[in-house]
């Protein structure tokens, strides 16, 4: 028998306390990954007390640690809760792609029929205006609550962008920022499932305030593959880790440069780091976005490239979140 075979057995033998089926055939868990002896699974824990909730983990690591092969496992727990999502999307540093890998998920998740939102909370460098085709276009207001702004891509969204001059620096205090970042967020969302929050690079304040305050479901955090990068990436894992916010995975930016000229392909901040990193963390890694011109004109335009028909970059990576979102309900992209 092929080993995922094995260690989806092993899944399924432990069981669900409110529907009596195995986790993997109830639907409460995704077939579980391994790769070099380390395996991942996520369960949805939907419903179930916090008691039962560690007794599902502690059951699911024991069952799987016992399939031969099995070095080490890591089981994310998620569960549905009532009113919508908070991913956080974050960095270790800035300039590393957080605001373009945002901006191209809303859209890829969009696209596949989720009802998402983005939050520009890069409240000292606000980009998303731009990059979502919605610079200079204010939010209105009924009542205390401002409504978000629809961009071009169907996508609703707020950025600090449009609440100040084009140009103005924002110069504010952590309190002050955070703040603001909480009208954001508070917005009159609707019908709005899942809320990007591109966030400022680092691990601040401002971080801090919105992690604690609004709690999201999982973090994804972007890197470039040089080591430098990688290693402000590990510090923003540390910062989630006793946040305890969960770690949906890695994505790689900038990797590989293909000259448009001779078509050689080069990698000028190194190849294969963040995947590297991931899986001496134990983190799943969710996909690697090359260093690609069109890729900073198109955003630049304000036209994400996640929205061309054969994006097969930005909807993987969609998929995989989607996915972690949702084991029990696979989306198609
Ligand atoms: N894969 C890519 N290929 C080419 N250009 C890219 C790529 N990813 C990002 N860029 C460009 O790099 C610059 C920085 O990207 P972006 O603003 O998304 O980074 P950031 O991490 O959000 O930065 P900040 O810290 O300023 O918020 C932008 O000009 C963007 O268009």
């Amino acid at each position: 028998m092929n080993i995922d075979t094995v260690l989806s057995d092993a899944l399924d033998r432990v069981v669900d306390p409110i529907s009596g089926k195995g986790l993997l055939s109830g639907g409460r868990a995704s077939p579980p990954r391994i790769s070099e002896g380390a395996v991942s699974v996520v369960v949805d824990v939907t419903g179930l007390s916090t008691g039962a909730r560690e007794t599902i983990e502690a059951q699911v690591k024991a069952s799987l640690m016992s399939v031969a092969g099995v070095d080490s496992v890591r089981v994310a727990l998620t569960a549905e809760k009532r009113g919508r999502k908070i991913i956080a999307i974050g960095s270790g540093k800035g300039g590393v792609g957080k605001s373009t890998l945002s901006a191209n998920l809303a859209v890829a998740l969009r696209k596949a029929g989720r009802k998402v939102g983005l939050v520009d909370a890069d409240i000292y460098g606000p980009s998303q205006a731009r990059l979502m085709g919605t610079e200079g276009i204010r939010p209105t207001a009924e009542g205390q609550k401002m409504d978000p702004v629809l961009s071009p891509h169907g996508v609703p969204m707020l950025s600090m962008a449009q609440l100040v001059k084009p140009g103005q620096a924002i110069a504010w205090r952590g309190p002050m920022a955070a703040n603001a970042l909480g009208q954001l967020i508070d917005a009159e969302w609707g019908d709005t499932e899942l809320l990007l929050l591109d966030l400022p690079p680092g691990t601040g304040d401002v971080q801090l305030t919105m992690v604690q305050k609004y709690k999201p479901v999982g973090a994804l955090i972007v890197s470039t593959p040089q080591d430098l990068a990688l290693m402000d990436a590990t510090r923003a894992i540390d910062f989630f880790n006793q946040a305890h916010v969960p770690i949906i995975g890695l994505v790689e930016n900038m990797a590989g440069y293909e000259c448009p000229h001779c078509g050689e392909v080069s990698d000028p901040f190194g190849h294969g780091g963040a995947q590297a990193a991931a899986m001496s963390m134990e983190l799943p890694f969710l996909g690697r976005v090359p260093l690609d011109i069109g890729i900073r004109t198109a955003s630049d335009a304000g036209t994400p490239p996640a929205l061309a028909d054969d994006d097969a970059i930005f909807a993987p990576i969609a998929q995989k979140l989607s996915d972690w979102l949702n084991p029990a309900k696979p989306a198609s992209f």
